[in-house]
Parts: C-alpha cells; sequence; structure tokens
C-alpha cells in the first residue's frame, strides 16, 4: 500500500533476485512516466513476448514510432461520435441479458446464480457486435467457431500477470497454446477478408470499430487480425466482473421502454444520470481490471528530476493509487458513490480527488486504454438495465468476495446473488 511515499512519489525497492525497482505514487511521477516521457518507458519485453504469442502485433503490444503510427490509425474508431452509435448496440445486449436471466428465475425463482457467468457471456456478445460487428449470440447458447476457439484459449492460458512474470509456459500447453491461436488468427482472417469483400460488394455501412477500421483503408489484412486480436483479449479480458449489489441506484433507473425506441437517444440519457455514473466510477475506481502495469525505461531519462538510467523497473499500481487515502481522503477503501456527485447533483470527473493522477483504471497519455469510452459506455448500459430488472442481493451475507486474477482481477470465487425481478 503507498503509505509513505518518498523521493517526489518514486519509491525504491527490491525485486526478484534483488533487482531495483521504483513505485510510482506521486501525481507529478506518474505525468513524467505515462505523459510527458510516455515513449521514454516501454512494457517489458519478457511480457511483450508473452503477449504477442497471442495477440500479434496488435496496439497493446507496438511500441515507439509503429505504436505512435498504429494508435493514430486506430483512434478515429473509438471517437466519442462513433461511441455514441454503438450504444443501442450496448443496450440492446444489456436487455438480451436481462431476458436470459428473467428465464432462468422464472423456472427456478430460488436459483443463485453466478453473475460472473452471464456477465461473461454478455461481454462476448458485446465485443462481437460492437467491436467485430458478428453476431456471436454466446447468451442465447450459439456455437460460433470464433467464441469457442476463444474460450478454449483463455481457458488454457493461465499465465502470471505480464508486467510481474517471465512469460515461459510448459511446453505441452505452449503446443496447445500455438495451435488454438493459429486456429484464432485463421479464423479472425477469414472473417476480416469476408467482411472486406462484402463491404466492398454492398456497401455496408456497420457502426462497428472493424468496419470503421475497414473503411479507412488504413490496414492490411495481417494488420487488422492483429487488432482483431488485441480488441477481443482487452475487451474480454478486462470486464468480466463489474455488475454487483447497486440497489439504491434503480430509484433512477431510466424508462426502459423509452430507450427501446429506434430514435430515443439512449447515449445522452445514460450519459446525464447522476447517481448510475457515479455507481460506475466508484466500481472502477475500487476495482480496476488491471491492478498493476510495469515500464522499463528504454534510455536514460528522468522522472521528476532523478536520473533514471537504461534497464530500470517501474511499476504503476491503479489497485494502490486508487485506494490511497493521501489522495482520496480517510474513506478511500470505501465503497461511496457520493464523492463523483458535487454540490449541485451532478456526477464530477474526479471524484473529488485534487489531480487525474488518483485515478489509474485506464491510465493516461499516449498508452491509455483506447477503449474507455467503449468500456465505459458498455457499463453504463449493463449496469442500468440490470439493476432497473432486478433486486440484487448475495446469496451468502456473510460471504466475502475475494479479488485476485491473473492479467486482470476478478471475484476469484465468482459472485453469487439471488435475484428478485422488480415489480
Ligand atoms: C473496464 C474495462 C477496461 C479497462 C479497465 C481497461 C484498462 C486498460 C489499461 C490499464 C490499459 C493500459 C495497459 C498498459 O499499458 O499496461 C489498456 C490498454 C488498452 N485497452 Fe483497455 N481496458 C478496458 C476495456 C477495453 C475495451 C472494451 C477495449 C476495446 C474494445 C480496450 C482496448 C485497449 C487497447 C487496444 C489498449 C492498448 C492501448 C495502447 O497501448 O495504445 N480496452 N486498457
Amino acid at each position: 500500500m503507498l503509505k509513505q511515499p518518498e523521493n517526489d512519489g518514486l519509491t525504491h525497492f527490491h525485486g526478484f533476485l534483488h533487482a531495483d525497482r521504483l513505485l510510482l505514487a506521486s501525481p507529478a511521477a506518474l505525468a513524467d512516466v505515462l505523459v510527458h516521457r510516455s515513449y521514454d518507458f516501454e512494457k517489458p519485453p519478457w511480457s511483450r513476448n508473452f503477449l504477442r504469442k497471442f495477440l500479434g502485433d496488435g496496439l497493446l503490444m507496438t511500441e515507439g514510432d509503429e505504436h505512435r503510427h498504429q494508435r493514430k490509425q486506430i483512434m478515429p474508431a473509438f471517437s466519442f461520435r462513433h461511441i455514441k452509435e454503438l450504444y443501442p448496440v450496448f443496450w440492446a445486449e444489456s436487455i438480451e441479458l436481462c431476458e436470459v436471466v428473467k428465464r432462468e428465475l422464472w423456472e427456478q425463482p430460488d436459483k443463485v446464480l453466478d453473475i460472473g457467468h452471464f456477465s461473461t457471456m454478455v461481454t462476448l456478445d458485446i465485443i462481437g457486435l460492437a467491436g467485430l460487428g458478428r453476431d456471436i449470440s454466446s447468451l442465447r447458447n450459439n456455437n460460433d467457431v470464433l467464441i469457442e476457439n476463444y474460450k478454449g484459449f483463455v481457458s488454457r492460458v493461465t499465465p502470471p500477470i505480464p508486467t510481474m512474470g517471465h512469460g515461459a509456459l510448459p511446453s505441452k500447453l505452449n503446443e496447445r497454446v500455438k495451435v488454438t491461436t493459429g486456429n484464432l488468427k485463421r479464423i479472425c482472417g477469414e472473417f476480416g477478408a469476408n467482411k472486406k469483400s462484402r463491404m466492398k460488394m454492398e456497401s455496408e455501412e456497420g457502426k462497428d470499430i472493424l468496419s470503421i477500421m475497414i473503411r479507412s483503408n488504413n490496414f492490411s489484412d495481417d494488420g487488422l487480425v492483429d487488432q482483431l486480436l488485441t480488441f477481443l483479449a482487452a475487451g474480454y479480458m478486462t470486464y468480466s466482473r463489474i455488475i454487483s449489489t447497486l440497489r439504491k441506484f434503480t430509484t433512477t433507473s431510466p424508462d426502459r421502454k423509452a430507450l427501446s425506441d429506434p430514435d430515443f437517444d439512449v447515449a445522452t440519457l445514460l450519459e446525464s444520470l447522476p447517481y448510475p455514473n457515479a455507481v460506475c466510477n466508484e466500481v472502477l475506481r475500487l476495482f480496476p481490471s488491471i491492478p498493476v502495469s510495469a515500464r522499463l525505461a528504454s534510455r536514460d531519462t528522468t522522472v521528476c528530476g532523478h536520473f533514471i538510467p537504461k534497464g530500470t523497473l517501474l511499476h504503476v499500481v491503479p489497485w494502490a493509487t486508487n485506494r490511497d487515502p493521501a489522495l482520496w481522503g480517510s474513506d478511500s477503501e470505501k465503497f461511496v458513490p457520493e464523492r463523483w456527485i458535487d454540490g449541485s447533483g451532478r456526477c464530477t470527473m474526479n471524484g473529488g480527488a485534487d489531480s487525474n493522477y488518483s485515478f489509474l483504471t485506464f491510465l493516461h497519455g499516449p498508452r491509455n486504454c483506447i477503449g474507455e469510452r467503449f468500456a465505459r459506455a458498455e457499463m453504463r448500459a449493463l449496469v442500468a438495465a440490470f439493476v432497473g430488472e432486478f433486486k440484487m442481493r448475495m446469496a451468502d451475507p456473510e460471504e466475502k468476495v475475494r479479488p485476485g486474477g491473473r492479467i486482470t482481477s476478478k471475484p476469484i470465487d465468482g459472485i453469487r446473488l439471488k435475484l428478485e425481478p422488480v415489480a
């Protein structure tokens, strides 16, 4: 925990084999590493090499000029305007989730549901439709070949947190991962190529991220496959959690009938609700999907005026910074959505913290999460639909949900809920 940052927020410690490491705590140190000198720091090669096996050379994996170039090409697909157009997809899939859960409860009203199972499926469906323009329908038990391979791949790969470990897999597992990754690449390649030719022939006007990238004409077929794999991983693995006990919020949940009208501006409504947005922000603050991220100095550089030799390993720890009492106050570990609402009842950007760098869930700067708007819009829709439809409580009120996980954080034993449809 970052209780006593030293040296302008740079804390020195010894890691594996007594190696020198730095922990970044202060806003000024974070600003230097994430924004001002972002390209002096890279993802450590062992984590890049490990993830590259699965993701190819997508945005997450590239560095330096290649990253700058790719990021510029991909940015427009994640612009505010495009994400706004995707809200109806997020909303429709959120309603679908509620319908599937209601059907389960109708068959067995007392049933305890592991909500992680449903959030995994709806997340895949959303990244399928909004990311790739592909109707995966895993909520409706469709056997989509891409998803079957993808699930196999995720279940086989249980790597160490990439920023910490060295990424070696036992050779048998390595072999199987190679086969699944090969399958995935082939399926993504075929899908991308088919979509490209359909778009040429039928002037298909998809609003999904992939369509926008294809229309830009900036990507080779192989380039598209790498980005596709990255979006699947980033959109899916960061998200399998999120919906929790938000009873109070139902009182401000939107009118579902109005929202199902195709002319209704879902985006503006969902973005304007203060309490639901405050709840989403507070969940993102306390439970960042990527709890720790590492950077390696790729040249001699400085942070807050301190000399940092090439090869120094630095850690950014969203889990700790987002909960730091020095930044968030004495209730920093508590779930207090109200901290995101100002005196006039509007949702604030910073949750009462003094600096942007108090909230690191999506990081900041040129290597921040390009999917932040996508992720936030998806979450708003899911939370609004779900809490508008169900009263929730923990199946065992005494149970403590234990956070854990590897690359991304999630409740280690799932979250079992008792749900009751709102009358
Ligand atoms: C709650 C959901 C999400 C969280 C908390 C999250 C968080 C992050 C973080 C912390 C990074 C930086 C990783 C690092 O440099 O160490 C990142 C990068 C990235 N994210 Fe997300 N992400 C989320 C959802 C998404 C979604 C839905 C997409 C795409 C559809 C996405 C696409 C990406 C990509 C492409 C990068 C690499 C950006 C770059 O290096 O320039 N993310 N994300």
